[in-house]
């Protein structure tokens, strides 16, 4: 048995967790058994090292950090997401290898062709891959407004970068978005929180019909 596997992407504000929330309780709502997790983090060895990559002012090294991202990922889908989706379960993990290669890689790391062939080793290492993934996309002053609403005083290593740093971030969602255009799907999410969650179940449906007929 295998269940379905979906990832929400995107940059600082989109609205991913919002979405992703709303879609397990869509599904769950539907009779389905839906584990909605996030990464960095979703094991208690993955939330310890998300601590450290976010709030642990540290000065790793950028091959340093990318393992860090990963090792974090690998507990995540050796404990959680593999053994779910082998019961069967839907799994909605808000970021996953895509965010790597976006905030490591082209983010912080420039594009540094070096940096993104490792991190394209190191995906091609991990035992999941997503059946559908969601590029959030809203211009940057949505994302700055509704980052700036949501503040709650502690600001992570990534979201105080500046903006230069962003740009290259969601330019690099777009572009894997495009490269990967059999797993990606687009999404634009500068809408009402309702009219975003409509467009993401009219995506996510034939995949539900899918998984029915398996
Ligand atoms: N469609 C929307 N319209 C207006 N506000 C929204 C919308 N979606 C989310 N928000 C609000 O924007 C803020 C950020 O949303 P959310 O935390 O879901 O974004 P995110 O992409 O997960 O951010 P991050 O990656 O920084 O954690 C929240 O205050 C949320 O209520
Ligand atoms: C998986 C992953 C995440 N990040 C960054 C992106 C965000 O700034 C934080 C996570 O915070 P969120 O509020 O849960 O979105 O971590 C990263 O740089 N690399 C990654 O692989």
């Amino acid at each position: 048995m295998s269940g379905l596997f979906i990832t929400f992407e995107g940059g600082e504000g989109v609205g991913k967790s919002t979405q992703a929330r709303l879609l397990a309780d869509y599904l769950r709502g539907r009779g389905l058994d839906v584990d909605l997790t996030r990464e960095p983090g979703g094991t208690p060895g993955a939330e310890a090292l998300r601590d450290f990559l976010l709030f642990g002012g540290h000065d790793l090294s950028s091959r340093a950090e990318v393992m860090a991202h990963f090792a974090a990922r690998a507990d995540h889908v050796d404990r959680r997401i593999a053994p779910a989706l082998a019961a069967g379960k839907v799994v909605i993990c808000d970021r996953f290898t895509d965010s790597t290669e976006a905030y490591q890689g082209h983010g912080l790391g420039n594009g540094d062709p070096v940096l993104l062939d490792m991190i394209a080793r190191l995906r091609a290492l991990v035992p999941a891959v997503p059946d559908l993934t969601l590029v959030l996309q809203v211009p940057p002053a949505i994302a700055a407004a509704r980052m700036a609403e949501r503040a709650n005083g502690r600001t992570d290593r990534y979201e105080a970068l500046d903006t230069a740093f962003h740009a290259r971030v969601a330019a690099g969602f777009d572009m894997i978005a495009r490269r990967d255009a059999t797993r990606c799907r687009r999404i634009d999410a500068s809408a009402a929180m309702d009219a975003v969650q409509d467009d993401i179940r009219t995506v996510v449906a034939p995949y539900l019909k899918r998984a029915d007929n398996a």
